[in-house]
């Protein structure tokens, strides 16, 4: 027992929580117990009832039995606005700010009488962001900010809230990994400042560096608690999935054929607040192109541009037949308040079987969407759940397996595996690999270094909007990739 454990107690607890919905148990019977001065890490496989525990801390969901206990007290959390004057905040899994809104403002929508408080906010604002390290960009609307620092953003305003607990649901899933370090020593400090922490992540290595406690859901219940420095990861591996997953396979052999995707001198302005400037690339047959980056310099632009979604102001975009995208906010790509089986056909909608004289076959998307399931592992197998009720990770597999499916010619993949679990994780890589395999050229976006290294054939860094650098993935070096990514030149 760690020696913290015993002296300090809980600033808030879950005990003996159930919690059902419809057909799934999404928690049985589960203790968790956050401690000031503690990061705890809450693992298990999509679905398992992760972000369900969040909620009930957070107030979002009640719990069907069990308590939520607020220094030692129970308490009922009916509204997010019941946890937050508790002390209890949260980053939630798909982001929770408001686009349109600068990270004052959406401070300021948890308080009434908001504009005559502006000032006050962003003073405490800044304040909070201080303390834990963070520098922002106060003035400008949230969506025009990198997924790193829009997560920093609502880190700060819940410190600003008065958070005592911090509540971290997959915050390192979009990140790189000089983001994460920096996301890691601000949570450290907090901790060690006396704040409770819970984070939730699929990445194993994470754990060591951040964590001082880790609890294991499989299915909604417990599977193992202890502290992180007497556990290893096989015995994590395995109370999350009850088997070791296998290792991903090697790269193949594959036959490179014509270009299927061409950007020629590309400027264009997305939501980045960084335009892509003057970016020439080529994709051919059987090819993956890794896109690196630190978030925010210009790679949801190019994602974008690349799919046809944005339109360039100058230079051209060249495709050559259907082109799949999974893009980096994986809500963009769904229909989250339609039925699964919607989102399932979203690529489909003009196919002959799935509508009649304009009107969707409800059986056949039904059926359709019942084998993409199958397929790819998503759960539950339900076609009738609305998509946002699913889990992040299997609304992600929803996702990626609707694209691959129907070998596109091209793939334009932003963070594929953002939010997976280690088993599935391993599928889309195996897809993706299987995609080129097949002849399709694929722009491989994605924050996690060794994933794109591991997968493409030829890298280009992204900086400030335009190509830093670019080498055969058999050049790989991490420090010209890091400096690179840091727009030194090299
Ligand atoms: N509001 C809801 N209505 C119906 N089902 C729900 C709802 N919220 C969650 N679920 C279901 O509860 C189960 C647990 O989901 P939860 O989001 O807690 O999993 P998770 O461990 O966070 O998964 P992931 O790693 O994929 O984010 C899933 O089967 C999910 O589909």
């Amino acid at each position: 027992m760690d020696t913290r454990s015993m002296t300090t107690s809980p600033v808030v607890a879950l005990r003996a929580v159930s919690k059902r919905f419809a057909t799934v148990q999404a928690l049985g019977n589960v203790d968790l117990v956050l401690r000031p001065g503690e990061v705890h890490v809450l693992l298990g496989e999509n679905g398992a009832g992760k972000s369900t525990a969040t909620k009930i801390l957070a107030g979002l969901e009640t719990p069907d039995e069990g308590e939520v206990v607020v220094d030692g007290e129970p308490v009922a959390l009916r509204a997010r606005a019941d946890s937050i004057r508790r002390g209890v905040g949260l980053v939630a899994q798909a982001g929770s700010l408001a686009g349109e809104l600068t990270l004052v403002e959406n401070l300021l929508l948890s308080h009434s009488s908001w504009l005559a408080r502006r000032r006050a906010a962003a003073d405490s604002l800044r304040r909070a962001a201080d303390a834990a390290g963070i520098t922002l960009e106060l003035d400008v609307p949230a969506h025009a900010l990198g997924v790193a620092q829009r997560q920093l953003g609502e880190l700060a305003i819940a410190l600003a809230q008065g958070a005592r607990v911090l509540l971290l649901d997959e915050p390192t899933s979009s990140l790189g990994p000089h983001e994460v370090g920096g996301l890691f020593a601000r949570l450290r400090r907090l901790a060690e400042s006396g704040v409770a922490i819970l984070f939730i992540t699929h990445r194993l290595a994470e754990i060591r560096q951040v964590a001082d406690v880790a609890t294991v859901l499989s299915h909604g219940t417990v599977s193992l608690h202890g502290n992180v420095s007497e556990t290893d990861d096989a015995a994590l591996l395995r109370a999350m999935t009850g088997e070791l997953p296998s290792r991903t396979p090697d790269r193949p052999k594959r036959t490179v054929g014509p270009v299927l995707l061409r950007l020629d001198e590309v400027t264009a302005s997305g939501r980045e607040h960084v335009p892509l400037r003057e970016v020439s690339i080529e994709v051919r047959s059987g090819e993956i192109l890794g896109v690196l980056g630190v978030a925010g310099n210009g790679q949801r632009t190019l994602a974008d541009v690349a799919a046809g979604v944005l339109r360039p102001s100058r230079g051209s975009v060249r495709t050559t037949g259907d082109v799949a995208y999974v893009p980096e906010a994986r809500s963009e790509g769904l229909l989250p308040h339609m039925p699964a089986k919607r989102s399932a056909v979203l690529r489909r909608l003009t196919e002959p079987r799935f509508a009649r004289f304009g009107v969707l076959d409800d059986r056949a998307t039904g059926r359709f969407a019942k084998e993409l399931f199958d397929r790819h592992d998503v759960r539950p197998r339900d076609p009738e759940v609305p998509t946002g009720l699913l889990s992040g990770g299997n609304q992600q597999k929803l996702l990626v397996g609707r694209e691959l499916d129907g070998a596109p010619q091209v793939a334009v993949l932003h963070g594929p595996t953002q939010g997976l679990d280690v088993r599935a994780t391993d599928a889309v890589r195996a897809e993706i690999q299987r995609a080129a395999g097949e002849g399709a050229a694929v722009l491989l976006v994605s924050s996690d270094v060794d994933e794109v290294r591991g997968l493409a054939d030829r890298l280009i860094v992204l900086f400030d909007g335009r190509v830093a650098d670019q080498f055969d993935a058999a050049d790989f070096d991490a420090t010209r990739v890091g400096r690179a990514m840091a727009g030194l030149s090299t």
